[in-house]
Formats: C-alpha cells, sequence, structure tokens
C-alpha cells in the first residue's frame, strides 16, 4: 500500500542519521562538469547553466510584504494581486534588511550574517548554483482533463524563458492515442524554435518519436524509462529491457546528429501497482541510461511517496554508479515531501531539480500522482538558501497566474498563494 510513507524499515540498513550526517558535510566536492555546476566547498563552475562565478554578486528577491490591516478572502486578494500582476508592476526585490522592521516585512533570504553562518554549517555543501529544470508544459500539461491550445502552450513556454529558467520541457513526441494532450508536438516546436535564451527538450519513447522532433526542430530529446516493470508496461507499453533496447537506438540516432539526450528513471521510490522499488533497481536502470550515453538522469518520484528517508538510500545507491553531478531529481508533490526530499538531495550533492510552474503536474498513467513540486516554492526556498538560479520570480509567477487563469484554478505553488494573501497592492512592493 502507498498510504503509508516508505519507511527504512523497509530498506537496508543504516540509519537515516548515519545517512544524512554522512552527507551533509562533506559530500560535494568542487568539480567540472560538462552540463555546468558549482558549489558552495567550491569554485568550479561551467557552460550551459551560466552558472559563472564573475557574476555579479547574487542578492536574491527581497519581499516587502505588508500584513494586511483587514482581512481579505483569498479570492479578492487573488483578483488584486492578478489585477497588479497583469499590469507588470510588480517589483521583488532591492528593499533588503527588513527582518525587524515594524511593519512586518519578509524576506525569502537571510541576510544577517550570523544566521547565514549557521545555515552554513547545517546545510555546508549544498551547490552555490542550482539548475532548474522546468516541466511544467510537458508534465503538467499532459495530465489535463481538457487540452490546452497550442497558442497558449506556446505563450507559457515564452513566459517561462523570459523568466530565467534555462531549461523548458516543451512537449513530447509520443502516441497521440497515448497522450492526446499533446498531439500538437510539433505545432509547438515549430513557434518555439525561434527562442534562444533556454533549451527546449521534448520527450521521445522511440525512434519515431526522435525523428518527429528532430524533423520539428527539436536540438534536445529526452528518453524515459522507469524502474517498475509494471509502470513501465503501463506508461510505454513495454518491459523496462525492451525500453532500454529502444532508448540505445535512440541514443545512437541523437549521437550522430550531436543532438544531447537526458534519461528519466520513474518511480523511483514507489509504484502505483508494485508498492516499494528497491535502491538497486533504480540504480542499475539510472546507469544503462547513463551508459548509453544520456548526459543526465533525472529521478522521478512519480507518485510522489518519497520522504527523505527513502530519497536518501534511493540516492546513495544510483550515486555509487552515476556521478552526482550527472544526476537531477524530480518530485511529485502527492504528500507535500517534495522541498525536504529537495534539501535533502541537495545535501547529498545533487545541483539539478525538476519542477513544474504553478505545481501542474501528474502522469495520466499513474493513477493518484499529482502535480510536480512548484517551481515558484523551489526558487523560493533557493532565494532563502542564497543558492543562485539566475530566475526572476516575478516573472515566473506572472508566467504561472497566466496558465493559472487559463485553466480556471488557482496556483498549486504554495508561494504563489502566500503572496496572494499577503499582498494588498502589488504595486506596493
Ligand atoms: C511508447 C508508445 C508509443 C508505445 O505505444 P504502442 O501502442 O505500444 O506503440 P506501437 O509501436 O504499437 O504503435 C502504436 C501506434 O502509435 C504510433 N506511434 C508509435 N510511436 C509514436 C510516437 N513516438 N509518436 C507518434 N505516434 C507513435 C504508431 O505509429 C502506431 O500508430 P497507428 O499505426 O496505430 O496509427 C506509447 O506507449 C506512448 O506514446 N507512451 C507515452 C506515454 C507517456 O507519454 N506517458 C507520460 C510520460 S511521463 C513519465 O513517464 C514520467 C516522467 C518522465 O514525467 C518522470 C516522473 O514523473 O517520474
Amino acid at each position: 500500500s502507498l498510504e503509508e510513507p516508505l519507511g527504512f524499515d523497509k530498506l537496508p540498513s543504516m540509519s537515516t542519521i548515519d545517512r544524512i550526517q554522512r552527507f551533509s558535510a562533506g559530500a560535494c566536492r568542487p568539480r567540472g562538469d560538462d552540463m555546468g555546476n558549482c558549489w558552495i566547498d567550491g569554485r568550479s563552475c561551467s557552460t550551459s547553466n551560466s552558472c559563472n562565478e564573475d557574476h555579479e554578486e547574487y542578492t536574491g528577491e527581497t519581499f516587502p510584504w505588508r500584513r494586511h490591516l483587514r482581512e481579505m478572502s483569498e479570492g479578492e486578494a487573488f483578483n488584486q494581486r492578478a489585477k497588479s500582476l497583469s499590469k507588470n508592476r510588480v517589483k521583488l526585490g532591492h528593499v533588503g534588511k527588513s527582518r525587524n522592521r515594524s511593519d512586518q516585512q519578509y524576506s525569502s533570504k537571510c541576510n544577517d550574517r550570523a544566521i547565514w553562518d549557521m545555515t552554513n554549517k547545517f546545510l555546508k555543501g549544498i551547490p552555490k548554483f542550482v539548475k532548474i529544470v522546468e516541466v511544467g508544459p510537458r508534465d503538467g500539461l499532459q495530465n489535463e482533463k481538457n487540452i490546452v491550445p497550442t497558442s497558449v502552450k506556446v505563450e507559457l513556454i515564452r513566459r517561462l524563458v523570459s523568466s530565467g529558467l534555462p531549461v523548458v520541457e516543451a512537449t513530447s513526441f509520443v502516441s497521440p492515442k497515448w497522450v492526446p494532450q499533446l498531439a500538437d508536438a510539433k505545432d509547438v516546436m515549430k513557434a518555439v524554435c525561434d527562442i534562444e535564451d533556454a533549451r527546449l527538450p521534448v520527450l521521445t519513447p522511440n525512434l519515431k518519436g526522435f525523428e518527429a522532433a528532430v524533423a520539428a526542430g527539436a536540438k534536445e530529446v529526452a528518453v524515459f524509462a522507469s524502474a517498475s516493470e509494471s509502470f513501465s508496461k503501463s506508461n510505454i507499453n513495454c518491459s523496462i529491457e525492451e525500453s532500454l533496447a529502444r532508448y540505445r537506438a535512440v541514443c545512437l540516432a541523437a549521437k550522430q546528429r550531436s543532438i544531447p539526450v537526458r534519461g528519466y528513471v520513474s518511480c523511483v521510490v514507489g509504484c502505483p501497482v508494485e508498492g516499494v522499488i528497491p535502491p538497486s533497481k533504480v540504480a542499475y536502470v539510472a546507469k544503462e541510461l547513463y551508459d548509453m550515453g544520456c548526459f543526465e538522469i533525472s529521478l522521478g518520484d512519480t507518485i510522489g511517496v518519497g520522504t527523505p528517508g527513502t530519497v536518501v538510500p534511493m540516492l546513495e545507491a544510483v550515486m555509487a554508479v552515476v556521478p552526482a553531478e550527472k544526476l537531477a531529481v524530480h518530485f511529485h508533490d502527492t504528500y507535500g515531501q517534495s522541498l525536504s526530499n529537495i534539501l535533502i538531495s541537495l545535501q547529498m550533492g545533487i545541483s539539478t531539480v525538476d519542477s513544474s510552474v504553478a505545481g501542474l503536474g501528474g502522469c495520466p498513467y499513474a493513477k493518484g500522482a499529482s502535480g510536480n513540486v512548484a517551481t515558484e516554492d523551489v526558487v523560493y526556498m533557493l532565494n532563502g538558501l542564497g543558492v543562485k538560479t539566475n530566475i526572476d520570480l516575478a516573472k515566473l509567477m506572472l508566467a504561472g497566474d497566466f496558465i493559472s487563469d487559463h485553466l480556471g484554478r488557482r496556483s498549486g505553488s504554495k508561494t504563489a498563494v502566500a503572496l496572494c494573501r499577503v499582498t494588498t497592492d502589488a504595486s506596493k512592493i
């Protein structure tokens, strides 16, 4: 049953505390990386993640929110904020040192030196820069009951890119019979192929999808295997081994055209059918994908059942066979565990995090899976930790408002909702 969080009692020995302590202080070493990473302890950074030590000192967004004198209804507050944001007058930042002011202003970033030193003590080793891979237009919209028009998808991608996201997964070249929501993949790609400020990978389940993606202008693709036999069957209609054989063919074709391939492993903690998935199985699939040439392996807790107690041993097993700098984490927030899972992953040396604007998401073939962790919430947490992302949270929230408005529901981002609650008039901040 997946009603209860999976616990250590179901996994091999070594206590949670041992594992966390082992990783929190010294696991991250400075190292070079062809997709770009750098660390608080180290000085190495490079290439496409735009992590550059020469960049201006990152100041992070600072939020001088004023609490309402009068309690506003959520609807009222949301409408006001949407109005203000849509006028593009929101200014997040530049107030600083606001913690002690009497008008109760709050900052997501800790400015106080002593607090920062303390944070450093406990979070030593977390990356100085985190690459966020936005998966909303793909993982998010693939699960919507009503098909989102192509023009809305394209506008969403443009807004996400303009917020500074370095990677925005645009769509999937999968069978339209399986995922009708993304049947317009070709049109979406054609409409965004002029975008140069971000990488726009697309999912390809086989050579047919790969060829179609390349023909439509995709410059990066992703293949998606599973650590669960049952999920593999229900998601892509083949066994794990069959999927790996397909992906080897995709990787070979991609190599010939110098197209980078990202690899996903889904159900890394639990499967809706099989329950607990052993870390060794995840490690096996991750290594296979890595060996066939995937430049990065994203580890997906597809149904969001993981806690740090299960994520740590899973990551530990995978990191024994694939370098940490080649790994990403991809959490769904079904049990509200995503941010803690991300934090522990960062402590273990991971510096790439998948997330979805407004918490969109879910997998049509994973019953009960809820949305991905919201990108706004991840950025807010990282800003608070002083970790760079190069993402403009205000612009990101506008993208979240745009798609939430279109879908006719409130954002799944706690940060977006909280800002809505505490802001009387966004033009004042
Ligand atoms: C893999 C298949 C195609 C196998 O599906 P199949 O039915 O076994 O495939 P087939 O080879 O027998 O072909 C059936 C039909 O699909 C066509 N077809 C075949 N391939 C393609 C293609 N690429 N693009 C377009 N059409 C395609 C093919 O031409 C044929 O058309 P027909 O002759 O019947 O008209 C199918 O199962 C499929 O598309 N599955 C994708 C499901 C999906 O996208 N799921 C969501 C992904 S999310 C995920 O995996 C988790 C992740 C990554 O987000 C991480 C996490 O959250 O943890």
